[in-house]
């Protein structure tokens, strides 16, 4: 017996082409209202009701809007269903929004499928402007602040020691060992443990940050488009984007419940190290649940490890293809660490490297990959800009991969070239350019990241020579794969001398060996 006869099958059919035509009209009329009442930058031509959502590609969407702002110029818009996207092309407009007017420049987008799925609300990075976000933003600085970098340093310090002999002894490997490096030092200030290679438990949080990062590009999920989607009450088996989103939260939460169980067990059996997380498990102030808690670490190990890792493959790389920079940076590290391999350059020796502090700014921005398109920031308000006008909810980012390779922007952008930061800005490592974001959502762990860096570096620089391999050309004219485990572009590291492989085996050999069970 039929569930439904044809008459009700008719009328249900009815009342949902009713439904629809009302929503297509309405969106029509909220659209028309919109543009009327307010004025954006050059709007990129869409299609109706859904916009610029089918244009953007799923993969390198940094290259394809910056063909984008070629041809639109400054400022230019997108819109993805009913959000308007403000897509700043220049440094200045960038600095003039998200940093001058920061009060109202400072929250996130609706993002019901990367935020409210696939990260249950609790991802920071994706938080709105408000309590929850500030409780969180303090608590991580309290953790990534400068002066905490007495914390770090030791970290940094063991974790190169061991890049260093990893590069030396398994060179073929040398992209998994930076990428260990990058999470080994996030790992063992979160969690007071180090990582080795393929280790399980690391692999896991890339897969989680893998299927994440995705989400947060332009137009990614329908949902994201249309947010009213997500608020429509029907069963979570008929809302098609949740299927994948659930498992990816699911997979995440799993994941860092495991590190936390596994923390608690170690505290118990006076195994575990002090660390941010027994601090913050502690603490009587800090009153959040167990999967806020899981995700606070999410949060520090996802932003803290793959941003590293990545600027670590734009050094490689640049330094394979514009190796011109290498003497001039060796000059500097020979004189303070001796030509013939005395010792390792350490952080101590910061003040008289400044060649390898420019090279740290540079490695944040030539080519990004992991902001190619920004990280979006929305407004809070209504607001006005150079004869424009924008409502409150509208998104703003800057084209990242489009700034940083702008020959109006800087000299010959395509060149690697660390010298263009020599200048009276050069202590501040977030200043000229937007490798770290801006305003008051400003990446919250650049000075770690900094110093990340610059102790990785120096020693590439001092120990390595650092060749492209002529028959596998780099390819550098769009992002590297996201992907940690797969071998970017092919390079070689050889030592730069005898006597730098007696250094690497001497001062590093030790740090190498890594219990990750310890
Ligand atoms: C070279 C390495 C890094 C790069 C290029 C980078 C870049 C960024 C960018 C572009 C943003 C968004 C800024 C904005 O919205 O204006 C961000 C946010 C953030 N970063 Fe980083 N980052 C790096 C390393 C780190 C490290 C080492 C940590 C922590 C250990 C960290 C923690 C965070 C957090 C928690 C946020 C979210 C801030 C918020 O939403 O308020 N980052 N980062």
């Amino acid at each position: 017996m039929a569930l439904i006869d044809l008459a009700d099958l008719r009328l249900l059919l009815a009342a949902g082409i009713i439904v629809l035509v009302g929503w297509v009209a309405w969106s029509i009329m909220a659209d028309i209202m919109i543009q009327r009442k307010y004025r954006f930058p050059n709007l990129v031509p869409g299609l109706p009701l859904i916009g610029n959502a089918l244009q953007i590609p799923k993969i390198d969407q940094g290259p394809y809007l910056q063909k984008l702002g070629r041809q639109y110029g400054e400022m230019f818009t997108l819109k993805f269903g009913s959000t308007y996207w403000v897509v700043a092309n220049s440094r200045r407009v960038a600095y003039e929004l998200l940093e001058k007017r920061a009060s109202i420049y400072s929250s996130r987008m609706s993002l019901p499928m990367a935020h409210h799925i696939v990260s249950g609300e609790k991802r920071m990075v994706l938080m709105p402007y408000g309590e929850s976000w500030r409780l969180q933003r303090k608590l991580m600085h309290q953790v990534l602040n400068i002066s905490q970098q007495r914390i770090f340093k030791p970290f940094q310090d063991l974790e190169s020691r061991a890049l260093m002999y990893e590069l030396l002894e398994q060179p073929q490997n040398w992209y998994l060992s930076l990428g260990r490096f990058s999470s080994s030092v996030i790992l063992n200030v979160t969690f007071g443990r180090r990582t080795s290679h393929g280790d399980p438990r690391f692999l896991a949080i890339f897969k989680a940050q893998e299927e994440f990062v995705p989400y947060t590009m332009p137009g990614a999920s329908i949902v994201d488009s249309f947010p009213f989607l997500a608020r429509i009450p029907v069963l979570k088996k008929f809302q098609p984007w949740r299927w994948k989103g659930d498992a990816i939260y699911e997979r995440t939460i799993t994941a860092f419940k495991q590190f936390l169980d596994d923390l608690e067990r170690r505290v118990k059996e006076g195994k575990q190290k002090d660390c941010f997380m027994t601090q913050l498990l502690a603490s009587k102030e800090a009153k959040f649940t167990r999967d806020e808690t899981a995700f606070i670490a999410v949060t520090l190990l996802e932003a803290g490890s793959d941003t590293t890792r990545n600027s670590l493959l734009e050094v490689v790389a640049g330094t394979a293809l514009y190796p011109d920079w290498v003497p001039r940076a060796r000059a500097e590290l020979d004189e303070v660490c001796g030509k013939n391999a005395e010792r390792l350059p350490t952080f101590d020796d910061i003040e008289r490297l400044p060649m390898i502090r420019a090279a740290v700014k540079e490695a944040v921005r030539w080519r990004p990959t992991n902001t190619q398109t920004g990280v979006p920031h929305a407004l809070t308000a209504d607001d006005e800009f150079e004869g424009y006008r924008f409502p409150k909810g509208t998104v703003v980012t800057w084209n990242q991969w489009a700034i940083a390779n702008d020959p109006n922007e800087y000299d010959q952008p395509e060149r690697f070239y660390p010298d263009r930061f020599l200048d009276e800005e050069l202590d501040k490592p977030q200043k000229g350019h937007l490798g770290f974001g801006a305003g008051r959502r400003m990446c919250v762990g650049y000075n770690v990241a900094a110093s990340n860096l610059f102790i990785a570096i120096s020693r590439l620089i001092y120990c390595f020579d650092i060749e492209q391999d002529q028959a596998h050309p780099i390819v550098v004219d769009k992002p590297f794969p996201l992907t940690a485990v797969v071998e970017p572009y092919k390079v070689k590291f050889k030592p730069r001398s005898d006597a730098h492989r007696r250094l690497i085996i001497r001062e590093c050999q030790e740090a190498a060996v890594i219990d990750s069970k310890a």
